[in-house]
């Protein structure tokens, strides 16, 4: 495909997405997919549309070093950010060459006026470089410019944890994390699986979050014909583990919540292997579906998926009915930026707030409905107080029959004991720990068994 075409679409899919606050991964690659390019094409439009809509915050404080208030069309704007992405991080194309494209898609796209505003701000960026983060003065927003996060959220953090943690956070949020897979161990061992795939050229290492878990260092699964027959599944790590810290036992009984797309309900019921049933559900019905089918693609016969608000479960279950319960909550998703950048701009405190409302709703309406001898656990994928520690220390001084399963932080993985992530209040892994996602995860349980009848 020619250069010019290239960047057509691109500006075609940031024009689209790129203001929506609703971009996601899925919906970008399904449109590339679409359009059926060449792989380096693909790769090189990909690289481009989400670098732009990863680093927006950083290319609009560009822009407004060379451009004092100016009201600019959408378009127009999105093909300045789109190339200053390219001519500030990527050196794969000289800065005559996407100027030059630049040009070429005003002319086709204007007047010469805009074509000669296009072109001058260019090439004044070409001469002059991009104005250095060290000219800002508040630290908080040199790295919220530097790292294209909004200033709330940095503030956030850097109350919650300390100004140099939050700016690694922030950082590590626009690296690429190794992908990670599951493997289905109905299918076959983890050992087999590592050996197989190396054989085939792809550089992989065990999990050390779950046993089910291979790291990805080099190379695609997704092509691959153990990922095309149910053998694995992808997975982030963090995630993985919040099953393992269920504690599945063959034959239970086992609620999934909030299970959509259901990566978790599948590794519980492969935990199961296929013995016990695994009950999950999501408030939406059409989502409920996707964990059906998954559990289908996988052989899974123990796993059912229904749509249902979680906290009416107790119309449809009696109380002490299951031996696990998983809450993988509806989150603000802070831990998930790096692959997920649109939620560090459209997500807000007041979000924050009125999630961690539905957080304790959903312990309130479901913990009733856990064995007496049962354990729950709690997680979400995002890194904020307010949602983890918080909710769980309210929603325990509230339901004082219940604690933190002291034997959870024994049952943690070594690496994980002792970090900086384990509070009175489970344990929170953040995106710049260990290359994966950030999540929060801890375990409920009663304090005497039969004390609650
Ligand atoms: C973090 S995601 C779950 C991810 C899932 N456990 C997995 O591992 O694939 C949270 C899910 O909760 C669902 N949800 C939100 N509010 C809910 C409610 N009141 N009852 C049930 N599910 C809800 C959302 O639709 C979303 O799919």
């Amino acid at each position: 495909m020619s250069n010019f075409l290239l960047r057509t679409k691109a500006l075609e899919l940031l024009e689209r997405v790129g203001d929506s606050g609703a971009f996601s991964h899925l919906m970008i690659d399904q449109t590339i997919k679409k359009e059926s390019f060449a792989e380096h094409d693909r790769r090189l439009l990909t690289e481009i549309v989400y670098g732009t809509l990863q680093h927006k915050l950083t290319l609009e404080f560009f822009l407004n070093s060379f451009v004092k208030k100016k009201k600019l069309d959408k378009w127009v704007r999105w093909l300045l950010y789109m190339s200053f992405y390219q001519m500030y991080y990527l050196d794969k194309v000289p800065d005559y060459a996407i100027i030059n494209e630049a040009v070429e898609i005003s002319k086709n796209r204007s007047h010469s006026g805009i074509v000669k505003f296009v072109n001058g701000v260019l090439r004044s960026a070409q001469r002059e470089g991009f104005p250095s983060f060290e000219t800002i003065e508040d630290p908080i927003e040199q790295v919220a410019i530097e790292t294209s996060h909004p200033y709330w959220l940095v503030e956030r953090w850097a109350d919650a944890y300390g100004f140099e943690k939050a700016k690694a956070i922030c950082f590590s949020n626009l690296e690429t994390k190794p992908m990670s897979i599951r493997i289905n161990p109905m299918k076959s061992t983890r050992d087999d699986v590592i050996n197989r795939l190396s054989q085939d050229g792809l550089n992989v290492v065990a999990s050390t979050f779950s046993n089910q878990g291979i790291v990805i260092k080099e190379g695609s699964i997704l092509s691959h014909p153990l990922f095309k027959e149910g053998f694995v599944t992808i997975q982030d790590q963090s995630s993985m583990l919040v099953s393992e810290m269920l504690d599945v036992n063959m034959d239970q009984t086992i609620l999934d919540a909030c299970s959509a797309p259901g990566g978790k309900a599948t590794h519980i019921a492969e935990k199961l292997n296929n013995s016990g049933h695994v009950y999950a559900y999501d408030l939406h019905k059409k989502k409920a579906n996707l964990v059906n089918e998954k559990a289908e693609q996988l052989g899974l016969i123990n796993l059912r998926a229904k749509g249902m608000d979680a906290r009416q479960l107790d119309t449809v279950h009696d109380r002490y009915t299951f031996d696990r319960i998983l809450i993988d909550a509806p989150c603000s998703g802070f831990g998930v930026i790096r692959s997920k950048p649109d939620i560090k701009y459209t997500k807000s405190e007041d979000d924050v707030i009125q999630l961690a409302q539905i957080q304790f709703e959903l312990l309130q309406n479901i913990a009733p409905l856990l064995k007496q001898d049962g354990k729950i656990v709690y997680s979400t994928c995002t890194i904020d107080p307010t949602e983890n520690d918080v909710v769980i220390a309210e929603f325990l001084t509230s339901h004082q029959a219940l604690e933190v399963d002291p034997t959870f932080f024994d049952e943690l993985p070594d690496f994980l004991k002792e970090g900086e992530g384990v509070t009175p209040f489970g344990l929170q892994i953040f995106p710049d720990d260990h290359q994966t996602d950030g999540f929060f995860m801890t375990r409920l349980r009663y304090k005497e068994p039969s004390s609650h009848e």
